[in-house]
């Protein structure tokens, strides 16, 4: 009888591969010795080592050929979540997320590492040092972080040590880094149509924000944690960097590094709340006259006036987690990689 080959634990696919937090996910597995395939709708860049296959998750059989040879999975993929599209994120984070689960089992994959949220827990009212056994949000902010409740619960339930498939969750909290294409580029869009004066709030709340190279390392711990044995299996942990920071003045320090002035006034968390609400009601409404988004979405200002930062003493005690990236030598980075955002480029 011909016995099947065990793929090598260093060949891995990145489902989400050409996304912000995939691709730098991608250089770290290829600069440890990994080789990678990298799974996506798009194709961003290209990189010695990594084989690209272009397709979109919800086809197993387009998945299936990125995943021969391969022991290791990462499923870091998802639609935007400022694209608000309800029957998008049910189609891809849930059916699709079925569809990888189905296709890793399928191929022999033996272990599948997903990157969830921490706002899965996040219900628009303040969270202080949330740990990973805070019951899931019964009324998440969007359809985004609904779809990321189910698709957590789906990875996490198809873990079967007995069958040799394990699987574990990543949690982050407010990525930032070169090349993200959301946190700064929004920031600095407001600030450039002169919305970024006002504080929301007292300015006091302390939240995450997350260097993404601090991300990646927590992936990695996790895969390289995933044994039959291990107390990792089947659950889901939070990585942060360790540093609760006040939400203003993190999104001052990149203002003023970018050469913005810093917001000064306050305003009352609820009535911008109301505003912000009454206008997301407005656009709803208008919808087939007429396209606008509003920058201050009320799930935005939820997140701007609100506690919520993450304990990662479950990571540091199963994986070994430390962030290897402070939040001050994350900022200055972020700050230098975006020359075309600063104030007059
Ligand atoms: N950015 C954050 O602050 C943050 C925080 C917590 C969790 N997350 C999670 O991290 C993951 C990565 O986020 P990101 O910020 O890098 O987003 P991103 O948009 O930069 O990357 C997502 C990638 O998924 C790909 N993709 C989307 N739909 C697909 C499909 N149907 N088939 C194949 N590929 C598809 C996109 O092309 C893109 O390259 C997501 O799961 C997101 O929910 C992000
Ligand atoms: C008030 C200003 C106009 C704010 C401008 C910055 C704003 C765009 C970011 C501040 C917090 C960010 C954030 C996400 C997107 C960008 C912000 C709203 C997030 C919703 C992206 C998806 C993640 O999964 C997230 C829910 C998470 O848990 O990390 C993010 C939360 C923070």
């Amino acid at each position: 009888m011909a016995t099947r080959i065990r793929p090598s634990s260093k060949r891995c696919a990145v489902i989400g591969g050409s996304g912000f937090l995939g691709r730098h996910l991608v250089e770290k597995l290829v600069d440890r010795g990994y080789s990678v395939s990298v799974f996506d709708i798009r194709q961003s860049y290209e990189l010695p080592g990594v084989s690209f296959h272009q397709g979109d998750l919800c086809d197993k059989q387009a998945l299936l050929s990125a995943l021969e040879d391969v022991s290791l999975v990462f499923h870091c993929a998802s639609p935007a979540p400022a694209s608000d599209d309800r029957l998008l994120f049910e189609r891809v984070n849930i059916k699709g997320t079925q569809t990888v689960i189905q296709a890793c089992i399928d191929a022999g994959v033996q272990k599948l590492v997903l990157t969830s949220s921490a706002s899965v827990v996040f219900e628009g009212t303040d969270v202080k040092n949330g740990k990973e056994d805070l019951p899931y949000a019964k009324r998440p902010i969007d359809y985004y972080t609904q779809t990321k409740i189910e698709q957590e619960k789906l990875v996490l339930k198809a873990c079967d040590q007995q069958k040799g498939f394990l699987t574990v969750a990543i949690r982050p909290h407010g990525i930032f880094g070169p090349r993200d294409p959301q946190l700064v580029p929004t920031l600095v869009d407001a600030a450039r149509q002169g919305k970024m004066k006002f504080i929301i709030g007292d300015g006091t709340n302390l939240v995450d924000f997350t260097y993404v190279e601090n991300v990646v390392h927590g992936h990695i711990l996790a895969a390289e944690c995933l044994r039959a044995d291990s107390p990792i299996c089947g659950k889901p942990y939070h990585i942060t960097n360790d540093e609760p920071v006040r939400f203003w003045d993190f999104m001052s320090e990149i203002l003023v590094g970018l050469g913005y002035a810093a917001p000064r006034f306050h305003l009352p968390y609820g009535l911008v709340y109301g505003i912000a609400l009454l206008l997301w009601l407005l656009t709803w409404i208008l919808r087939p006259f007429m396209s606008f988004k509003p920058t201050f979405t009320p799930m935005r200002v939820a997140l701007a006036g609100t506690y919520h930062y993450y304990s990662c003493e479950r990571a540091k005690e199963h994986l070994g987690y430390k962030p290897v990236v402070s939040l001050k030598e994350g900022i200055k980075r972020t700050v230098e990689s975006y020359p075309q955002l600063r104030r007059g480029a």
